[in-house]
């Protein structure tokens, strides 16, 4: 078993922290300060409670998997018995390369170095590290606990004994682990989903529907049909003449924008950045942001719990 170590603590961190002491596996969290820890131990202590009121295990259970989770604002501490290090940092290049650098001056030769960066190719963060055969992306989903994908990506240099291990430890976890024949930025799931935000961004700004409106038209439709067929076999399913015939009429028309759209712009320009600051494409009162982010949990649940029927987590 591999002895694990999460560096960052934010929305993610925590949260792939608590997948990997669910599957009883020891987890130790690296935060920068006490103040990050305090919101980690929170947002796992809330975790944990919806995850027992919806009985994925009990309340009892959940303190045991609470015990499994070592918080420390020491990096030194938080690797120093690691054998598989996942990156949790913010999306910026330069601060993960930095701290895979010193990470390399920390660990043993044969200590796996994962990112869970959201694009970054595994080739462009690892071209500086001493040892990049040991360097992969493994790419958890928001929310880590309720999501079972992982993408794992290699770069040019990732050996397959370093592939092999996550997949492994991914497994372990009780993931989804999908491994890329190629890397490629955003890999799969991200580029699908900003293939789609793109357009949607473009038929806001072009006025074509209302934003509730647009979201409407993805969660009452193709958003119904995604969590039984993606969209290959979906046009399987509709018919490849069909669907043939209106990519050649339809993609001539769509959004080909290669920035954000003028109405996300202007909302990231007055930082309003949606939930976490209160308004960004709707308005996030502390009600409604609390019924959506419990309706969107129980929906997950709702899908991990159907996992578990079908046998697919132990
Ligand atoms: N938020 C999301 O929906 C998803 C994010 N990701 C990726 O996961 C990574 C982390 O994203 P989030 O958890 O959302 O970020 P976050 O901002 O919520 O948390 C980042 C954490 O990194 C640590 N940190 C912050 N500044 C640091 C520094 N200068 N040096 C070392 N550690 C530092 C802190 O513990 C902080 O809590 C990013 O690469 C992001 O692209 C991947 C999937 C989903
Ligand atoms: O959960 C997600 O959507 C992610 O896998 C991502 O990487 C997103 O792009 C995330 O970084 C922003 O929500």
């Amino acid at each position: 078993m591999e002895k694990i170590s999460i560096l960052g603590a934010g929305t993610m961190g925590h949260s792939i922290a608590l997948s990997a002491a669910w599957s009883e596996q020891p987890v130790t969290v690296y935060g920068i300060n006490e103040q990050d820890l305090e919101n980690a131990d929170r947002g796992l202590n809330n975790k944990l409670k919806v995850m027992a009121d919806n009985e994925l295990f009990t309340a009892e259970q959940a303190i045991e998997i609470k015990k499994r989770i070592r918080l420390t604002t020491s990096l030194e501490e938080a690797i120093s018995s690691s054998t598989f290090i996942i990156e949790v940092v913010p999306e910026v290049l330069e601060l993960k390369k930095d701290l895979y650098t010193k990470l390399e001056k920390l660990v043993a030769d044969d200590v796996v170095i994962a990112s869970n960066t959201s694009g970054f190719k595994p080739s462009l963060l690892a071209a500086d590290m001493r040892l990049p055969n040991r360097f992969v992306v493994t790419h958890f989903w928001n929310p880590g606990h309720l999501i079972p994908l992982v993408e794992v990506v290699k770069g040019e240099q990732t050996d397959d004994e370093t592939v092999g291990r996550a997949m492994d430890v991914l497994k372990a976890m009780n993931k989804k682990p999908i491994l890329l024949n190629k890397e490629i930025p955003g890999f799969i799931g991200n580029r699908l989903q900003y293939a789609l935000f793109r357009e949607a961004q473009a038929l806001l700004d072009a006025g074509a529907a209302s934003k509730e409106d647009i979201d409407a038209a993805v969660t009452y439709s193709i958003g119904r049909r995604l969590p039984v067929t993606g969209p290959l076999m979906t046009a399987d399913m509709g018919g490849l003449d069909v669907f043939s015939a209106i990519s050649n009429y339809l993609f001539e028309d769509l959004a080909t924008d290669q920035r954000s759209g003028e109405t996300l712009s202007k909302l990231a320009a007055e930082n309003k950045l949606g939930d976490k600051t209160g308004e960004g494409f709707y308005s996030w009162e502390p009600e409604i942001s609390a019924k959506l982010n419990e309706e969107r949990e129980q929906t997950l649940i709702h899908f991990l719990k159907n996992d578990l029927k079908a046998g697919e987590r132990q």
